[in-house]
This record gives C-alpha cells, structure tokens and sequence, in this order.
C-alpha cells in the first residue's frame, strides 16, 4: 500500500539531508555537465615535496580533481573524477599527490574511463602494489592503503573515484615518506624503480 497513499501512512520518516541530483560524465574527456563543484585543479607548484625534483614548470596544470558536493559523513559516498595531464617531473611522470585516508580503515573505488595509468598501493609498513588503470578498470583500494595514480600515457588520464564520505585524506605521511616506487619513463615503456629516499 505504500506506493499508493502516502496520506495514508504513519510516521516518523526519516528526513532526507539531501535532494537527488544528476550529472552527465564526458567518458574521454572527464567533462562533467553540468559540474556540481568546484575543480580542484593543483600544479606542479602544488606538487612541490612529492616529486623527486623541483617543479620545472610551476604553473602547469598537472591535474584537476572534479567534485560531487554531499557532506564528508560516513553516511554519504564522495565521488570525483580525476583528470591527469600527460607529462614528467624529473624522471617521474604526472601523478597525484597520493594519501593515506585520514580515518585509516575507510575505502575507495576507481573506474578507468580514459587514458593509461597505474594505481600505486602502499601500506604503512612498507607493502606495495601497482595494478593498471585504464577504460573499464575497476580498482578497489581497502582500508589502510595509501594510493597515488600516474598516467604513463600520452593522453590525459581519467577515471572516477568513490569513497566513504568520512575518510579524509592524511597527506603529510606521503610528503614526508613518499611511496616505496616511482613510475616513470623507461627503455621499454614505463618503469617501476624503487624510491631511494623511502625509509627502510
Ligand atoms: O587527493 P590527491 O592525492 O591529490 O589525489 C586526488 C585523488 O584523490 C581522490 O580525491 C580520492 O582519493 C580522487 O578522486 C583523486 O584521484
């Protein structure tokens, strides 16, 4: 009967903090139509202490972070859509800061939409993984994994995040330890070295 006579039924109901919204998503491009927030677009400048060298070229846009807007409550689901230039520092390529969530055990998930990338995982205690990101990847980052994305192609790179809406992020553990590889251009495409100044 509930469809039918909403006069009819009893109470109390739970008061909905949020209006339904839709977006259109631009698959290769990133684009959102219309945006629902404003884009976080950070530069090499902004980078300054996560890549291995000093910024070459401080005013170049690196990467650009689209936001949906719901409160960061573990009762919402945050998503964004992350746009990542193609492009190096050093010997590095273009990539995001990268954080551990800030309440630890909070998880995340990625869709790849567009672009070649890598996924780099790591854990307090020194474990890593790099798995792929690219059109149609699904990548699930538990709890307790720090995650920085590269893109190792020409192209930029997008894909799609959504995580608990609490986490948080914790960027001065990567500042100040980093990851334990690095990703860039190698002999044969790109290349996973290890980070000489990770502590051991
Ligand atoms: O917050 P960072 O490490 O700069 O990177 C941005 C990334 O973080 C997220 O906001 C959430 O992990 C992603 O949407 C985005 O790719």
């Amino acid at each position: 009967m509930r469809g039918c006579c909403p006069y009819m039924l009893g109470g109390p109901f739970m008061q909905p903090k949020l209006d339904p919204f839709t977006t259109l998503l631009e698959l290769k491009s990133g684009a959102l139509d219309p945006e629902r927030g404003t884009p976080q677009v950070r530069t090499q400048e902004d980078l300054r202490g996560f890549f291995q060298v000093a910024p070459e070229d401080p005013d170049r846009v690196v990467y650009q972070v689209l936001p949906m807007p719901v409160p960061k409550e573990n009762s919402e689901i945050q998503c964004s859509t992350t746009i990542i230039e193609p492009g190096t520092v050093g010997d590095e390529y273009y990539m995001t800061k990268g954080h551990f969530h800030a309440v630890r055990d909070r998880s995340e998930i990625y869709l790849g939409l567009s672009g070649e990338g890598r996924l780099i995982l790591a854990t307090e205690d020194g474990r890593y993984r790099v798995e792929p990101i690219r059109e149609g990847t699904i990548n699930y980052v538990p709890g307790g994994w720090a995650h920085r994305s590269v893109n190792v192609g020409d192209d930029p790179l997008v894909f799609f995040a959504a995580y608990v809406g609490d986490a948080g992020q914790d960027y001065a553990t990567i500042e100040r330890d980093g990851f334990p590889v690095l990703i860039g251009p190698g002999d044969d495409g790109p290349a996973v070295r290890e980070n000489p100044t990770y502590p051991s």
